[in-house]
């Protein structure tokens, strides 16, 4: 390419703010679009994100728009940052005026709820594009991290190596270090599934069951990611890398996550209807627990703490309850 990298960004909120300014560092032209006129004016005219990061200065080089056209104009990648359950609506609408050949990537970790698709086949499907066409970015980033222009590393999967490269190249600065990877499957999974698990792992923390249980949570969730990776043709040593492992460790350890955040709430004993009502960001584990488990009944795959945590997120089953049942499943091998 020979002019400046053009991005738009969809979605003003947390990752998208955060990401852009990634993309802003790194050298692109960047447009972020948001539904709210207040956020983008205030993106333009003050430099900051008075809802989401009211104490970080923005990029000059960071613009906003509520205008999806204007977003989309020239984006050579058109990057997707809104709750999960929310892109098939929100793309059908921005479809038509998206620019041509531009590459679609989604930042959103979730599956969709009623056909358990992966965001990228959501985007796949809606937009009309070849699977070569659209890349993903996840990993450990939580952030309220990366504003702060904190260190951490991500990985960017695409079908397509050289797209995978490019876009790579694109949201590369010093403080964000890009990995390449073309199992888009294992990526998407170890995003959306780590959710659930650090919704299991902060209902254990505010129970108070102690580290042990925290280790035992997640290398079990990991195990099941991977079973579940594996039946869905993902390579299983995706799951050892950023976009699983790496991923998992930062959302089960940090008080910054939403996911582990609405578990802890919980397993404090508040009541879900609290819970939400407390929580003003998105944490996709709580719908997509339902969407992972019906991935996981579809292919014939064991994922016991994801049915735990959809038995008390959505069941009102207590949590002292489900712990019980889990700790006494059979015993069998490490590895079955
Ligand atoms: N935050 C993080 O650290 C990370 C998040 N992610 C993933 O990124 C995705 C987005 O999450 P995040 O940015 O954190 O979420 P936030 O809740 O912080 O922001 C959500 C954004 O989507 C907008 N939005 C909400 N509902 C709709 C809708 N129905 N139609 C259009 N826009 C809508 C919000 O607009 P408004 O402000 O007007 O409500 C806001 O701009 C999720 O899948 C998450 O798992 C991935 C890595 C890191
Ligand atoms: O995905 C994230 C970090 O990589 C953010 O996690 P939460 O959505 O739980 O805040």
């Amino acid at each position: 390419m020979t002019h400046p990298v053009t991005a738009a960004v969809y979605g003003t909120g947390s990752w998208g703010t955060a990401f852009g300014m990634v993309l802003a560092d790194a050298g692109c032209r960047v447009t972020l679009w948001g539904r709210r006129k207040e956020i983008a004016d205030a993106v333009n005219n003050d430099r900051v994100n008075p809802d989401y990061f009211p104490d970080v200065e923005l990029p000059a080089t960071l613009r906003a728009t509520t205008d999806p056209a204007e977003a989309a104009a020239g984006a050579d990648f058109t990057v997707l940052a809104i709750p999960s359950q929310t892109l098939r609506e929100n793309l059908a609408a921005w479809a038509p005026r998206l620019a041509p050949d531009t590459v679609l990537v989604s930042l959103m970790k979730g599956v969709e709820l009623g056909t358990a698709k992966r965001m990228s086949e959501v985007i796949e499907e809606v937009a009309g594009v070849s699977p070569d066409r659209v890349a993903v970015v996840t990993g450990p980033n939580l952030a309220r991290e990366i504003v702060g222009r904190m260190p951490a590393a991500a990985v960017v999967a695409c079908r397509d190596e050289e797209v995978g490269r490019r876009l790579q190249t694109a949201c590369h600065t010093p403080y964000f270090r890009p990995y390449t990877n073309t199992d888009v499957v294992g990526c998407e999974l170890g995003g959306a599934v780590k959710n659930v698990i650090g919704l299991a792992v902060g209902i254990a923390d505010g129970m108070g069951l102690g580290d042990n249980a925290k280790g035992s949570l997640i290398t079990r969730g990991l195990a099941e990611t991977t079973r579940l990776g594996l039946a869905m043709g993902a390579d299983p040593l995706t799951f050892a890398g950023l976009a699983g492992l790496g991923d998992l460790v930062a959302t089960c350890s940090s008080p910054l996550s939403r996911n582990h955040t609405f578990g802890t709430n919980l397993g404090r004993g508040m009541t879900l209807q609290e819970t939400i009502a407390v929580t003003k960001q998105t944490a996709e584990g709580v719908k997509s627990c339902e969407s992972v488990l019906d991935l996981a009944r579809r292919h014939g795959v064991d994922m016991p703490i994801t049915e735990t945590v959809v038995s008390i997120v959505h069941e009102g089953k207590p949590p002292l309850v489900a712990l019980k049942e889990l700790m006494s499943r059979s015993a069998k091998p490490e590895r079955h």
